[in-house]
C-alpha cells in the first residue's frame, strides 16, 4: 500500500492557484515544437514566454490545423512559418529602457577601488545595468491576454539571458548593485514593482510570468526597503512600503506554509515552501512529465509536481537539499522540510519590519514585530541549532502530527552540510553573539565548504545546480557580509578571503569569456558553474550585483593583482 504521504486524503489536501488558458496552450505548441525541432538548442522555457499576435481562440484554430504526422510533430518550416505568422518572439514584450538615473561615472563610485584593471571591470558591471533594463511594451500594457509575461508599472531589471523577466529574490542582489551604482530611482522601481504582486497576488511571485503565480520566492522584499531606506532616507517610500511588507509576513505565516514544532520549550511557529501548484511546472514541462512518469499513481504524480515547485518556491531548484536521495530527483521532499533559511530570511523581515515602522513613527507595530523577532531568534536556536555540529540544520518533518504539532526529535536535523547551515550569520541577532559566532567560524573552515573560487552549495556532487561543485552569488554575499560585520577579527579576514577569492574567480570567467555568469565552479578559479535542466546562463544581475557590493565593501588596493594566483 502507498505510504500515507500519497493518499489522495493528503495529496489533494494542498491549494492550487491554475494558471491562465494561454500558458495550458503554449504548453502544447511546446510539445510538439520539440518533437519537430528536437532536443538541439531547445530550451522548453522560451515556448511559454511566447505572446500571440492574435486573440487566442484564432491562434488555437490554426495551430489544430497544422498538418500532423503520426507522433504528433508538424514540418519543421510549417512550424516556423506559424511561429513567425502567429507569435511575437519570447523577450519582445519587454523593451530596453534607459534607466533615467545612470550615470556612467557615477560620483563616489566604489571609493576604495584603486586598482585600475579593477575599476575598468567595475565600470563594465556598472554599465550592464543598462543591458539588463527594461520596460513592459506598449502591446503588452493593451493586450495583457496575450503574454504570459505581467505588465509591472515600473522599469525592471532582469537577471540576463532565458530570465527575461524580473525574478524576486536576485532582485535584492541586483539592488545592492544599483546602490552600489547610485541607482536608487531603479531600486524603488523594482520594489514597487514586486509589491504590486503583493496588491494583486497576495505574494509575491517566483518571477513575473503568469506561470509562476503559484509560488513566491525566498522573501527578501523587507530586505530591499531596508537597505533602500539606508541609503536614501526616503521615509515616504518606507511609509508606502510597509503594509505590503505585514501583508507578506502573513503570507509566509499563515496557511501551508505554516508548521509548528512542539519540544521541551513549548510550541514553535515555523514556515516551509509549499507552492501552490500540483502540475508540470509549464516552463519545464516535459521535465516534469518525465521525472513522474515512474509513478503509475496520480497521487504520486501530483504530490512529486508539488515538490518540484516547492523547491523551485526556494530558489534552490534543484538540490539534494530537498531530495531523500541524493541520487534521485523525483525523490524530491520540499515541503516535508523546515528550512533553515526561509526562517532566518523571516526573521530578517520581522527585524526590517520593526526597524522601518519605527523609523516613520509606528511604535506600536515596531515592538509588535520586535517581540516576534526576539520569539523566531529562540525557535531558530531551538530547532534548528546544533550546537556539537555548530551549525543550524534543517529539519525534516515526519509524517505525522499530533494535533497539529510536530514533535521536536534530535535525529530529524539533517546531518548534511549545506551553505543554507551557515545563512544564520547573516543576521546581527547571530553574528554579534561571540561565543556562538567561533564556534560557527571554526566549523565553517572544516565544513569542506570553502573551496579556492568561494563557498560551495554544498558538499555533495548530485548533477543538479544547487550542489556540489557550483557557488552562488546570493550565498557567498550573505554569509560574507555576516562575517566582515562580525566583531571577531578572524571572522572579518574571513570574510575579506572570501570576496577576494569570489572576486578573482568572477574576473578571471569574465576575462576568459566576456559574460559575467550565474553561477561559478567553486574547485577551479576562472570556471563556471553548471548542472541541472537547463545550459548556463550569462548576463548576470545577481552576480553583478555581488561584485559591485563586495567592491564597495572591502574595494582592492592599487597594485594587487586580480588574478588566479592567490597571494601566499
Ligand atoms: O526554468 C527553471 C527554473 O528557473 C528559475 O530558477 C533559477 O533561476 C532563477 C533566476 O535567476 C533563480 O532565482 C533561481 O534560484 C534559479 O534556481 C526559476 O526561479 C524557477 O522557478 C524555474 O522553475
Amino acid at each position: 500500500s502507498l505510504p500515507e504521504v500519497f493518499s489522495p486524503r493528503l495529496a489533494d489536501k494542498g491549494p492550487v492557484i491554475p494558471v491562465p488558458n494561454l500558458v495550458k496552450f503554449l504548453e502544447r505548441l511546446q510539445v510538439v515544437a520539440l518533437n519537430s525541432f528536437g532536443k538541439l538548442d531547445f530550451d522548453l522555457k522560451y515556448y511559454v514566454d511566447l505572446s500571440l499576435k492574435f486573440d487566442l481562440n484564432s491562434t488555437q484554430i490554426a495551430f489544430d490545423a497544422l498538418e500532423r504526422s503520426s507522433n504528433g510533430s508538424v514540418s519543421v518550416e510549417n512550424l516556423r512559418t506559424f511561429i513567425s505568422n502567429y507569435f511575437h518572439s519570447a523577450g519582445t514584450d519587454l523593451v530596453y529602457s534607459n534607466p533615467v538615473d545612470f550615470n556612467p561615472q557615477p560620483d563616489g563610485f566604489l571609493p576604495k577601488v584603486e586598482n585600475v584593471e579593477v575599476r575598468t571591470w567595475a565600470l563594465d558591471i556598472h554599465n550592464f545595468w543598462k543591458n539588463l533594463s527594461r520596460r513592459v511594451s506598449d502591446d503588452l500594457i493593451h493586450h495583457p491576454d496575450t503574454h504570459t509575461l505581467l505588465p509591472l508599472p515600473e522599469p525592471v531589471v532582469v537577471p540576463g539571458s532565458r530570465f527575461r523577466e524580473i525574478y524576486y529574490w536576485d532582485s535584492y542582489w541586483i539592488i545592492r548593485g544599483l546602490l552600489a551604482s547610485k541607482m536608487y530611482d531603479t531600486a524603488k522601481g523594482i520594489v514597487i514593482n514586486l509589491i504590486s504582486m503583493i496588491d494583486e497576488f497576495g505574494h509575491v511571485l517566483n518571477g513575473a510570468r503568469s506561470y509562476y503565480t503559484n509560488r513566491s520566492q525566498p522573501p527578501l522584499l523587507s530586505s530591499m526597503v531596508y537597505d533602500i531606506y539606508l541609503r536614501t532616507g526616503d521615509l515616504e517610500f518606507v511609509r508606502n512600503s510597509l503594509p505590503a511588507l505585514i501583508k507578506e509576513h502573513k503570507f509566509w505565516n499563515s496557511g501551508f506554509h505554516s508548521v509548528t514544532v512542539q519540544n521541551g520549550n513549548g510550541n514553535h511557529s515555523l514556515s516551509r515552501y509549499y507552492a501552490m501548484w500540483n502540475e508540470p511546472r509549464p516552463e519545464s514541462s516535459l521535465v516534469d512529465e518525465k521525472l513522474a512518469s515512474k509513478f503509475a499513481n496520480n497521487y504520486e504524480k501530483k504530490h512529486l509536481y508539488r515538490e518540484i515547485a516547492s523547491a523551485a518556491e526556494s530558489g534552490w531548484d534543484f538540490s539534494s537539499r530537498w531530495m531523500r536521495d541524493s541520487t534521485d530527483l523525483s525523490t524530491l521532499a520540499t515541503t516535508s522540510i523546515l528550512p533553515v533559511d526561509l526562517n532566518v530570511f523571516i526573521l530578517k523581515m520581522e527585524l526590517d519590519i520593526s526597524n522601518l515602522a519605527r523609523a516613520v513613527g509606528d511604535y506600536c507595530t515596531a515592538e509588535h514585530f520586535f517581540e516576534a523577532s526576539l520569539v523566531r531568534k529562540k525557535t531558530i536556536n531551538s530547532i534548528f541549532w546544533n550546537s556539537e555540529k555548530g551549525q543550524w540544520l534543517d529539519y525534516w518533518l515526519d509524517n505525522g502530527s499530533y494535533k497539529g504539532a510536530h514533535s521536536w526529535n534530535a535525529r530529524n536535523q539533517n546531518q548534511n552540510i549545506y551553505a543554507s547551515n551557515f545563512i544564520p550569520l547573516w543576521i546581527e541577532s547571530f553574528y554579534s553573539d561571540s561565543r556562538q559566532m567561533k564556534k560557527v567560524l571554526k566549523s565553517l573552515r572544516n565544513s569542506g565548504l570553502l573551496c579556492n573560487a568561494g563557498i560551495a552549495t554544498s558538499v555533495i556532487n548530485s548533477g543538479e545546480q544547487w550542489d556540489f561543485p557550483n557557488g552562488w552569488a546570493p550565498i557567498q554575499h550573505m554569509i560574507v557580509e555576516g562575517l566582515a560585520r562580525s566583531e571577531l577579527p578572524e571572522a572579518k579576514a574571513l570574510a575579506a578571503d572570501i570576496a577576494a577569492r569570489w572576486l578573482r574567480t568572477n574576473y578571471v570567467a569574465y576575462k576568459h569569456t566576456g559574460f559575467m555568469h550565474e553561477k561559478y565552479d567553486v574547485q577551479k578559479c576562472g570556471d563556471f558553474g553548471g548542472g541541472g535542466e537547463y545550459v548556463p546562463q550569462t548576463g548576470f544581475g545577481w552576480s553583478n550585483g555581488v561584485v559591485l557590493a563586495f567592491l564597495e565593501e572591502f574595494g582592492w588596493p592599487k597594485d594587487q593583482k586580480i588574478d588566479c594566483y592567490l597571494p601566499s
